[in-house]
């Protein structure tokens, strides 16, 4: 796999959160934001026109508390909420999830190890302390979602979430790409877990740019080790945005 291009005026830039901006924590709450993130990702914002969006599978007020005072274009609980350029905000009606949340619940009670988190119209349920329980997790939460096609299964790092079938962050995306300042750019994203694999599907045929954070198989053409080298490489971008184009060479024309 690449290390990604430099980043150019017309990128439309996507950024996956947990495991991408932030270093994965034993628990959602245990992050850190780096020092400097929010204002890096606000010049970006400033020099991209725009053009630069979190795509999570948290809920987008749980994006905004941690990058204040930043409220960028955001989808969340991977695309269930999108919240657009002007600041307009769409979310699907959430399913009864009454029986996933009981079940949820009824497993963690009996093993402490087990986080359920309770979204907008997600559960998802953490193994990351208990990573011995992840048959037991799977089944549960695929026992109470069978034969319900509105319900989709996800399995993402130390993490099962039941959410609505039907959206994903490839979809969200794509509907970015469809808006000012979105529209007509090349599309960047990157990601780290399995749940980014259907934006890297949106991005790449569009001629865009597919960045696998760590390690594992991916789509995306393009990898960066960790959140650290993506600060790194968006700091280098930032700084090249602000220095303006590079001056033509010697003898070519301008
Ligand atoms: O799409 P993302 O922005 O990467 O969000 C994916 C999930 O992230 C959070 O869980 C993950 O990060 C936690 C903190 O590092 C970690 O403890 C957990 O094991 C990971 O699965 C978040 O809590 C979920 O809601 C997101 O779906």
């Amino acid at each position: 796999m690449l290390t990604p291009p430099r980043l150019t005026p017309d990128a439309a830039l996507f950024l996956d959160f947990d495991g991408t901006l932030v270093a994965l924590a034993e628990t959602p709450e245990a992050i850190e934001i780096p020092p400097a993130l929010v204002a890096l990702l606000g010049d970006l914002h400033d020099l991209l026109g725009g053009a630069v969006a979190v795509v999570s599978g948290r809920q987008i007020d749980s994006i905004d508390r941690y990058l204040a005072p930043l409220r960028l274009p955001a989808a969340g609980e991977h695309g269930v909420q999108r919240r657009d350029a002007e600041g307009h905000m769409q979310e699907q009606r959430p399913p009864d999830l009454v029986a996933v949340l009981d079940a949820a619940n009824e497993l963690a009670g009996a093993h402490p190890g087990l986080l359920v988190e309770r979204k907008h119209a997600a559960i998802a349920l953490h193994y990351r302390l208990a990573p011995d329980l992840e048959a037991v997790c799977r089944e549960t939460m695929s026992r109470v979602i069978a034969g319900q096609p509105q319900f989709e299964l996800l399995h993402g790092k130390f993490v099962f979430e039941v959410k609505p079938a039907g959206v994903n962050k490839g979809i969200a995306i794509d509907a970015f790409l469809r808006e000012a300042p979105f529209a007509g750019r090349m599309p960047v994203f990157a990601g780290d877990d399995t749940t980014d694999e259907t934006g890297f599907a949106v991005v790449q045929p569009r001629g865009g740019v597919a960045i696998k954070v760590g390690s594992g198989p991916s789509l995306a053409v393009h990898r960066l080790e960790s959140p650290r080298a993506v600060f790194e490489w968006l700091l280098q971008a930032r700084d090249l945005l602000a220095a303006g184009p590079r001056p033509a060479a010697e003898g070519t024309p301008a």
